[in-house]
């Protein structure tokens, strides 16, 4: 079933509309050019209630995305904020994925139409394990890409620009067709960069370590995992990290929002670890799924309650 044809409402410009009609012109300036930018974001069932995830810093991210591309928002962030909350409550979703999405109109086809309206729309709907269920317990099997992470002066990577993601699909294409369940992207120095749709972190002798944001999205799930590790007293540190450094890894595992904290078993065909998903992965990946389910109250200022 395509994702048009789903009962619900989303919000349009400031009011929910029927979901079926929530549609824009062929000739709107981001289909064709891609400058329009997005968030992807997560609502649990808690105790409580439904909560969205760090919704904060998932608004104070998609405005962010769209000052860097000059584009103006009609919307302010409390504004949006209640948006998605609204669009949770009116699709009755106990737990979700929201699609925040900022585009360029359609008044003119020039390449910086400076003067088209700009429009702004959030979906929700059910969303499960992105990679799989059973990959949150087995972990999944990665293809280093071909395809190069982009350069900072390239793609402006504090941005989440929907452009962007002809590099990742491009990634994401290669590697599951060649039978990988999801692609390493490289930066353009030759390190590793992220997933086509994930942060990376690895774990050697007891310390995580991940990249440093030069080439790869400033991922609040990767802020997350941080915090998590520093509280659970694991060492964590930004490094460059080499493809061959994973090979030799203890444990590895992709973050994100719609990936949550997922092991990675093997890279190119090498095992990473065991095999199998490591005790430290494991320890974060429990505290993580722990605190969007609002059981643990360290982490409870990271839930808004719908
Ligand atoms: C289809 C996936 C889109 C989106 N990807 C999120 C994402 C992340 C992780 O960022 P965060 O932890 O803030 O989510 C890292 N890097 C890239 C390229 C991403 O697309 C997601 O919702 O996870």
């Amino acid at each position: 079933m395509s994702m048009a044809d789903r009962d619900g409402s989303i919000w349009m410009d400031g009011k929910l509309v029927d979901w079926r009609s929530a549609n824009v012109h062929v000739l709107t300036h981001s289909l064709h050019y891609g400058m329009a930018v997005f968030e992807g974001v997560r609502a649990y069932k808690t105790p409580e209630g439904t909560a969205i995830f760090r919704l904060q810093e998932h608004t104070r991210r998609l405005l962010n995305s769209a000052k860097i591309f000059q584009m103006k928002v009609g919307y302010d962030a409390d504004t949006l904020m209640a948006a998605q909350c609204e669009v949770v409550r009116a699709n009755k979703l106990e737990s979700c994925y929201l699609r925040p999405l900022i585009w360029v109109g359609s008044e003119k086809l020039g390449i910086s139409a400076r003067d088209n309206t700009i429009h702004t729309a959030i979906a929700a709907w059910s969303w499960g394990a992105y990679l799989g269920e059973e990959a949150l317990a087995q972990g999944i099997r990665v293809k280093t890409s071909s395809f190069t992470r982009h350069h900072v002066n390239v793609s402006l990577v504090r941005a989440k620009a929907s452009g962007y993601y002809i590099n990742s699909i491009l990634a994401n294409q290669e590697a599951t067709a060649l039978g990988y369940d999801e692609a390493l992207l490289l930066d353009t120095e030759g390190y590793v960069s992220e997933g086509s749709g994930e942060n990376v972190f690895v774990v050697r002798d007891g310390t995580i370590y991940t990249p440093d944001l030069a080439s790869c999205l400033d991922g609040i799930t990767r802020n997350s995992v941080l915090q998590i590790a520093t509280d659970l007293g694991i060492p964590v540190r930004e490094k460059r990290i080499t493809r061959d450094e994973m090979y030799c890894a203890d444990e590895a595992f992709f973050s994100g929002t719609a990936a949550e904290i997922t092991p990675i078993r093997s890279l190119d065909d090498r095992e990473i670890g065991s095999g199998a998903r490591g005790p430290i992965t494991k320890q974060i990946q429990e505290t993580f799924f722990a605190a969007v389910a609002g059981k643990n109250p360290k982490y409870r200022h990271w839930l808004t309650l719908v």
